[in-house]
Formats: structure tokens, C-alpha cells, sequence
């Protein structure tokens, strides 16, 4: 029989089986494995062929031979992978594309669905929604959300077990229900007052980092709802390492978020993801002084902790840092964006002013209960919510076993990363109107007929998995957009709202640009 080593048949064979194997599971995660295991056998295969191949006189001689034989089987390896891709994929009729805005690959191809990686497709269609998120969907999260598991654990997030997230969202869900954001409110009113007061001190500088400011405001209230705790940003006025570190950390999700197995590699080597490292540190010891404190007010981890013991279970850390990047991240980035849309559009920006001033009109200040109820405010952080999504390319799924048949019939295979992209089909001519025009009215008795079809409309996700905290956003988007147009009158200044388009990132969240506006006071207030 051939000696295995020296028979490139055999060989090939085994880079064959390896493409077989590797392509049959989910190894995004073990990807870190494959250099030091693959140095470990090279060297193996050295010393053995050294040893036992009679016919080999020197260690020069056996480490080309197994140079040889490594290269007949990463050639064959390669090859089978690219001509499978081409020709053999079972995703391999749909456009395939790696990098690039998702909404651009949509409208190149022409296409609702779109291939964007081996095992990956983007749907763009309202009726695939419930197919995939909806509450009877039989998709779970994809790889991608495992990514930290072995640092932090998994959180409510991350977990990609049904059941165990089914048990953890009940805590979560009583964290914010209508009884724990009423005892929440009055912390947002507290902090509001305290962004208004700072900012009417800045009217004289002909230009005010206002996305700054609101930058302050999200993390401070995360802090204090979250952990009781004082980050102090809009005291100081000045950036805090956290958010500092949020945007750092989140950095290489934004290049890298699609491509799971280098995240793996990056978190497991600490190459390229420092920050991250130290971000979820941080977060930890936020929560190991939480839990040394009794708070006054009850704050989220008053529902998340578990008093009775002394430990704090690895998934709270986890949860921890879900914590902070979801609750400030995002309404960080909306009101951000509205601020610029409401820059962009004076008209609209007048409008909203009027209809705010006649909310309470003998007070100075509104606070949460005030705004609850009023569509037109409603309608423009609807606008911002749509227009410019805080988690813009949507959230992954995995497809079960058997695969599933999107509407269209379009059959996925099991195992298939599938997602809607949540900026796309929220601009979408077929669910609304004018897409792109940033239009309050849309959302009100005024001119419901702009809204085609309200299910393309999921900022928040939606299904079992949907954002938990999507009340609270809305109580402090409210609360602060409606005391900010009262205050002043708002305008660009600096580059005249550039950065905000130029320099927002999708990193997972929206890590927005700066946006520079000069307040004017009104005399009214
Ligand atoms: C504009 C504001 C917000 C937007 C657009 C938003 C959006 C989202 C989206 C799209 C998801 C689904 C993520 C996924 O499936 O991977 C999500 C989940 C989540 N959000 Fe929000 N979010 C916002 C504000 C908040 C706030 C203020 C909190 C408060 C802490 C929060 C906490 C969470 C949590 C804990 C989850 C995970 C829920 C679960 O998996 O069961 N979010 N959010």
C-alpha cells in the first residue's frame, strides 16, 4: 500500500474530506484552532517522517517532503472551496457579494434577496419577516452572536438558546414593565433638565457639538437606570472613557461583523480587539459595584440581580455590557439624526415647535408624563427611526434544520445565515411613499396614506427577540427632542451636518457622526 504521505491521491483525499467536513458544521468559532493545531501536525508529520521513513537521510530532506505533501493538500482544499462557490453552492443562484452597502447590493441585482457571504443572504421582503423573526419562526441567532461566549458568557442578546432566553427576557420584561418605567421617570426628567440647563449655558458659542451632548445624556441615564449609578458626563461636559470605548470597541464589528470566525480569532488572540477587552472589563466592575450598593430607587439590575447570593453569575456580565451598548448607543444615534433631519428641514422643525409649545404651554418644562401622548413628536422620531435605523444592516438568523421557503418560494437550506436589512426595506417605494422624504406627517391623521405597509417598519426588531427596552427609548426620545425644539432654535453649524453622514458607521449600532449646531434661545423660555 502507498505510504500516505507520498501518494498525492491520498492526499487530496483528505483536503477533499477536510472541505466536506468544514462545510458541514459550524467551525466559525474554532477558527482560532486551525494555525497552532495545523503547526502542531506539520511539525508531527516532520519528526515522523524523519524517524520512521528509511529512505530519508536528514531532517532537511523530511521537512520537504512534508512541504510537498502540504502543499498537494491545501491546493486541492482551495480549489474545492472556490469551485464549489462558483458552481456547486446551494445558495450559488443568488448574487454573492462580500463588502459594500447592503442596500446598494439590492438595487444592483435588482434583487430581494441577495447572497452577501458563503452561507449568508439578505432579504429584503416584508412578507419574510414573520418567517423569520415572527414569534413562530423556527430560526434561531445566528453564529455571529456567539462570538463572546467564552469571555463574557451570553447574554439576553447573545444566548442563541430559545429556552434559555425565553426564561431570562421574563426578568428583563419585569425590568420594564409600565410599573418599573414609571419609577424610572423621574430620572429622566432629572437628567433632561440637567441637558437643557447645560446646553442653554453654550448659546453663546457660535457652535456646539450637540451630538455630544446627547451622547452624555444616553450614557448618564443608562448609568443611572441601569446601575443606579452616576457617570456624570452631562456634569463634566466632557466624553467619558466608556463612550469612548463603546465606539472603539464596536469598531471592529463594523468591518468584521459578517465574517464571524475573524471576530472569533480576534477576541481569542486579543489582536484587534483590545478595546473590547477592556470595554467588557469595565463593565464587569460596574456590576460588581452595583450589586455592593442598595439603591434608593429601584434600576434595572434590581430585576437582574440575584440578591441572595454573594456571586455574580458570568451571563450578568454579559448582560452588563448589552446594558450599556444597547440602551445608549441607539437612542444616541436617533436623536442625533433627528437633530440633523430637523436642521435640514426648518419647516419641519417649526411645525414640531408649534405643536410642542401647545403641550402645557404655562411650563418651561415638559417633562416624560407631558410628551406620552402626542403623534406628531411621535411622528418625527418615527421618521429618524426609519430613516436612519439604529441597528441599520438588521439582525442575524440562522435557518433550522430543512431549511425554509420564503414567501416567493425561494427555498434556504438549513444552517444559512438570514437576515432582513432593516435600513433598506424601511426605505422601501413599496411600504412607503416618497421613501426618503423625512415626513412626520406619515405617522398621523394627516397623511397616513404615506405608509404602505406598516410591517416594513422594525427599528426595534420584532418577535420574541425584540428590543426589551424600545418604551424607555421612546420616554426619553420624547422627552428630550420635545424640550430641545422649545428651547431653541436649532441649526448647523461647523461643517453644516456633514459628518453625520459622512463619519456614521454601521457597527452593528449606529456609531454616529459629530454634529455641530449653533441654539439660539427662544424668548419664550
Ligand atoms: C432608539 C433606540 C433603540 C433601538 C432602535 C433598539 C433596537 C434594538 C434591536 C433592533 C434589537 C434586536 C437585537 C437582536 O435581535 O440582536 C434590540 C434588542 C435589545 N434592546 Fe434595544 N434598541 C433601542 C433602545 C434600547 C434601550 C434604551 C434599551 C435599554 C436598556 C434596550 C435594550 C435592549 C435589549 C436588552 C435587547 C435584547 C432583547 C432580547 O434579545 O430579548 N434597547 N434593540
Amino acid at each position: 500500500m502507498a505510504d500516505p504521505l507520498h501518494s498525492k491521491a491520498v492526499v487530496a483525499a483528505l483536503g477533499l474530506l477536510t472541505h466536506f467536513i468544514v462545510n458541514s458544521g459550524e467551525w466559525d468559532h474554532h477558527a482560532h484552532l486551525l494555525v497552532p493545531g495545523g503547526s502542531v501536525l506539520f511539525g508531527a508529520l516532520v519528526a515522523f517522517e524523519y524517524m520512521a521513513n528509511p529512505l530519508v537521510s536528514s531532517f532537511y530532506q523530511a521537512f520537504g517532503s512534508v512541504v510537498a505533501a502540504a502543499a498537494v493538500y491545501l491546493g486541492t482544499l482551495t480549489a474545492s472551496i472556490v469551485i464549489y462557490r462558483a458552481y456547486f453552492h446551494r445558495l450559488g443562484k443568488m448574487s454573492s457579494y462580500y463588502a459594500g452597502v447592503i442596500e446598494g447590493l439590492h438595487r444592483e441585482y435588482n434583487a430581494d434577496i441577495v447572497r452577501t457571504g458563503p452561507r449568508e443572504l439578505s432579504v429584503a421582503s416584508v412578507e419574510a419577516i414573520p418567517l423569520i423573526y415572527g414569534s413562530m419562526s423556527k430560526c434561531r441567532k445566528g453564529v455571529w452572536y456567539s462570538g463572546s461566549y467564552h469571555i463574557e458568557g451570553a447574554s439576553l442578546q447573545t444566548t442563541r438558546n430559545h429556552q434559555n432566553h425565553r426564561e431570562r427576557r421574563k426578568a428583563w420584561d419585569r425590568a420594564f414593565n409600565a410599573k418599573a418605567l414609571r419609577d424610572y421617570e423621574p430620572r429622566l426628567n432629572r437628567h433632561t433638565l440637567v441637558l437643557i440647563s447645560k446646553l442653554k449655558e453654550q448659546v453663546k458659542k457660535p457652535c456646539v457639538r450637540i451630538s455630544s451632548w446627547i451622547g452624555f445624556y444616553a450614557f448618564d441615564i443608562m448609568g443611572d437606570i441601569g446601575y443606579s449609578r452616576c457617570f456624570g458626563m452631562l456634569e463634566k461636559g466632557e466624553e467619558d472613557e466608556m463612550i469612548e470605548l463603546v465606539h472603539k470597541s464596536m469598531a471592529p464589528l463594523s468591518i468584521f461583523g459578517h465574517i464571524p470566525w475573524v471576530v472569533g480569532i480576534m477576541l481569542r488572540t486579543s489582536f484587534g480587539a483590545k478595546d473590547l477587552l477592556k470595554f467588557i472589563k469595565l463593565t464587569q466592575k460596574i456590576l460588581i459595584e452595583r450589586k455592593k450598593i442598595d439603591p434608593a430607587e429601584p434600576d434595572v439590575f434590581s430585576h437582574l440581580i440575584d440578591e441572595t447570593t454573594e456571586e455574580i453569575p458570568k451571563q450578568l456580565n454579559a448582560d452588563s455590557r448589552l446594558m450599556i451598548v444597547a440602551g445608549s448607543d441607539t437612542t444616541h444615534a436617533t436623536i442625533t439624526w433627528l437633530i440633523w433631519e430637523l436642521c435640514t428641514h426648518k419647516d419641519a422643525q417649526a411645525k414640531l415647535r408649534m405643536i410642542t409649545d401647545d403641550i402645557a404651554p404655562e411650563k418651561s418644562f415638559l417633562d416624560v408624563d407631558d410628551v406620552k401622548d402626542c403623534p406628531h413628536l411621535d411622528g418625527a422620531i418615527n421618521e429618524s427611526l426609519r430613516l436612519h435605523p439604529a441597528v441599520p444592516s438588521g439582525v442575524m438568523r440562522e435557518t433550522p434544520t430543512g431549511g425554509i421557503t420564503l414567501p416567493d418560494g425561494t427555498h434556504v437550506p438549513s444552517e444559512t445565515t438570514i437576515w432582513v436589512p432593516i435600513h433598506t426595506i424601511q426605505r422601501d417605494e413599496r411600504s412607503f411613499s416618497e421613501p426618503l422624504k423625512f415626513m412626520p406627517e406619515r405617522w398621523t391623521d394627516e397623511a397616513p396614506e404615506y405608509v404602505r405597509d406598516k410591517r416594513a417598519f422594525i427599528p426595534f426588531s420584532t418577535g420574541v427577540y425584540n428590543c426589551v427596552g424600545q418604551k424607555l427609548a421612546m420616554m426619553e426620545m420624547r422627552v428630550v427632542v420635545a424640550n430641545l425644539v422649545r428651547s431653541f432654535e436649532i441649526e448647523f453649524a461647523g461643517d453644516m451636518g456633514e459628518a453625520v453622514v459622512k463619519k456614521s458607521r454601521d457597527a452593528f449600532t449606529l456609531s454616529v457622526g459629530a454634529l455641530d449646531v449653533k441654539l439660539t434661545p427662544r424668548c419664550t423660555t
